[in-house]
């Protein structure tokens, strides 16, 4: 665990998923380079979709066939509905560029072979990261990408419920998230810390308390992104009125 926490501010919203989405290409063609491979975590939410976007039009010099990417969570809800976090990561970015579909890892959906079971659904995704693992119980994660409500909530980790207390397990059903729909799975915060890079992206003056509570340090159970923190290091990319609160 590294208390690497930086902050970059942007004029706005579209200016700081460009900018995230600038670095992220660096980070993945960095470890394409040292490992062969990479590994991203992606999120929903708007700024998560944005960078996305961005990657669309220009991604760089990354390989796509060579990135393996996970999600932080995702709506319980059938395959193929639009609020699934990757049918619209599909549409932003993964439709339009070269991935290797055997590299892409989605969480199970509410009508499959889980249906009406999220925490089974999350088991299975447990036991498909530990596959995934090189070593460790899950991977490393080169970056994950995170959203932030504006209570503090990152993945499907609301305050203070059982899934943002769950210190054990990597992965986890959701039945009662207060934000609809009620029924997720979503990364606990262990998982969340095995990332090398854990990346939020946060835009609006309504998140700027809970923006300032998270970077001073709040108790997790009360403001989720407190507990978001990768290994090697923890970036806010903000626009101005998500930081108009953290002191100068
Ligand atoms: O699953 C959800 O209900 C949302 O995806 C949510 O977790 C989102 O990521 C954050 O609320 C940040 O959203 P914005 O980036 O749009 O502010």
């Amino acid at each position: 665990m590294t208390d690497s926490v930086s902050v970059q501010t942007y004029d706005d919203a579209e200016a700081l998923t460009t900018a995230a989405a600038r670095q992220i290409i660096d980070v993945i063609v960095a470890a394409q380079r040292d490992r062969d491979s990479a590994s991203i975590v992606l999120t929903g939410g708007g700024n998560g979709i944005g960078l996305l976007r961005t990657l669309r039009a220009d991604s760089g010099a990354i390989d796509w066939s060579k990135v393996d990417i996970f999600w932080g969570d995702e709506r319980f809800v059938p395959a193929g509905h639009p609020d699934r976090n990757e049918v619209q990561a599909h549409e932003a970015l993964l439709d339009h560029v070269p991935v290797n579909p055997a590299r892409l890892h989605p969480m199970p959906y509410g009508d499959g072979a889980y249906a009406g079971d999220p925490d089974a659904a999350a088991h299975a995704y447990e036991h498909l990261l530990a596959a995934h693992a090189d070593g460790g119980p899950i991977p490393e994660f080169d970056v994950h990408l995170l959203g932030m409500g504006g209570e503090g909530h990152v993945n499907s980790l609301f305050p203070d419920t059982d899934a943002v207390r769950e210190d054990t397990r990597f992965v986890v059903g959701v039945t009662d998230s207060p934000k609809p729909p009620a029924e997720r799975v979503t990364l606990t915060l262990p998982a969340i810390r095995r990332a090398r890079r854990v990346w939020l992206l946060v835009a609006g003056a309504d998140k700027a308390e809970a923006v300032a509570a998270a970077i001073g340090g709040a108790n997790p159970l009360d403001v989720p992104a407190a507990g978001a923190l990768g290994t090697e290091e923890t970036v806010w990319f903000l626009d101005r009125a998500a930081a108009s609160r953290l002191p100068d």
